[in-house]
């Protein structure tokens, strides 16, 4: 049965089979007991009797950042074959994966820009991307709908285009009025993530969607530098694949205290959007994730505009001049030491 449903347990190869014929959405149970869900293309499910979190693992939101969608892969495979002990419900989310096949960040649309009801504003449902959108929102929604006492947790896995000079972080979406778990960065540093952003504002990501409309633990998580299957370097994710693994089979975490010494902590001091075709950055296409720039320096030119670096110091993440008018560019980042984790 369970052979017939995901051929060899290998929900990536199977979902990427399905792109074109998408079968209608399938329940079995494993020999342990464990309910298994396939609710859509890409979007899989498990159950145990008892748990106490609720958690998402999303990756290929962007088609062509591949460790983390071998990541999840080897924990689904891990679960279909009883080696991980389940403890905890757990929803994987491969996002694009028609993206996947293409070997490309999106088809249409970047998808990580569609979420919080944007798939349905301007041009509306237009393209795979908006539709995926509003689909995703959908399963994330009633996945969390199931329980209200329970702990919610969103990690959306990724890679970063450029290297960076800390080669693994996390973006911490905005979250007025709640303090920033010290428990989550400290699981977050056992990942080997251990620099985290602090965004400043509302986005239309998707951890900021879980995070804002389901008062999830969500993460944004760049896990290194993009790569494409076959060239990842699978140890240099062995930490954080162990303490998933960890997440989804304890009941109880190690209690560690979160020290901020052990991170880099930034926040976000400003989105530096597009507002002209012409937009250049003024610095080098090698220039790497969080390289800092003095005050009065001249990081990009547009519409015969200079943008210059506004505090004694700005690191820079994500610069991307090739995205659509009215897009993030870049991140400027300030050193954020002292915000409210508890
Ligand atoms: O390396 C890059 O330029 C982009 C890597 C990436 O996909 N990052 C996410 C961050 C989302 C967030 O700000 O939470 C994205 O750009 O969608
Ligand atoms: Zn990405």
């Amino acid at each position: 049965m369970l052979a017939q449903t995901i051929p060899n347990n290998d929900f990536l190869a199977y979902t990427l089979s399905q792109t074109k014929q998408i079968q209608p959405p399938q329940t079995f149970d494993l020999p342990n007991g464990i309910a298994v869900d396939v609710l859509d293309n890409g979007v899989i499910s498990f159950t145990p009797l008892n748990y106490t979190k609720d958690i998402i693992l999303s990756c290929a939101i962007h088609g062509n950042e591949t460790a983390p969608i071998e990541i999840c892969n080897q924990l689904i495979d891990d679960i279909l074959s009883l080696k991980i002990e389940l403890k905890q419900r757990v929803m994987f989310i491969i996002g694009n994966p028609e993206a996947i096949l293409n070997k490309s960040r999106f088809i249409d649309e970047n998808l990580n820009r569609l979420f919080s009801g944007a798939h349905s504003k301007g041009q509306g449902l237009t393209n795979k991307e908006r539709h995926r959108a509003k689909a995703l929102e959908a399963h994330v929604a009633l996945f969390f709908a199931k329980n209200d006492n329970k702990q919610r947790i969103h990690y959306d896995l990724h890679t970063a285009i450029k290297p960076s000079k800390h080669e693994k972080f996390a973006i911490y979406p905005y979250r007025p009025g709640r303090s920033y778990s010290a428990e989550q960065i400290v699981l977050l540093g056992l990942c080997g993530v251990n620099t985290i952003l602090y965004h400043h504002e509302p986005t239309t990501t998707f951890s900021y969607y879980s995070s804002n409309k389901f008062n999830a633990d969500a993460f944004t998580v760049e896990l290194g530098k993009v790569m494409p299957f076959g060239e990842n370097d699978m140890q240099k994710f062995a930490a954080t694949q162990t303490t998933l693994t960890t997440l989804l089979s304890e009941t109880n975490l190690p209690q560690i205290p979160f020290d901020p010494t052990h991170f880099n902590l930034y926040k976000v001091a400003r989105s530096i959007n597009k507002h002209h075709d012409d937009f250049e950055f003024n610095f080098s296409h090698s220039t790497e994730n969080f390289t800092q720039f003095t005050q009065g320096e001249l990081l990009a030119t547009e519409g015969g505009q200079q943008i210059r670096i506004e505090h004694d110091i700005e690191a820079i993440v994500f610069p991307n001049a090739n995205v659509p008018v009215g897009q993030r560019t870049v991140l400027c980042l300030i050193p954020a030491p002292n915000e409210d984790v508890t």
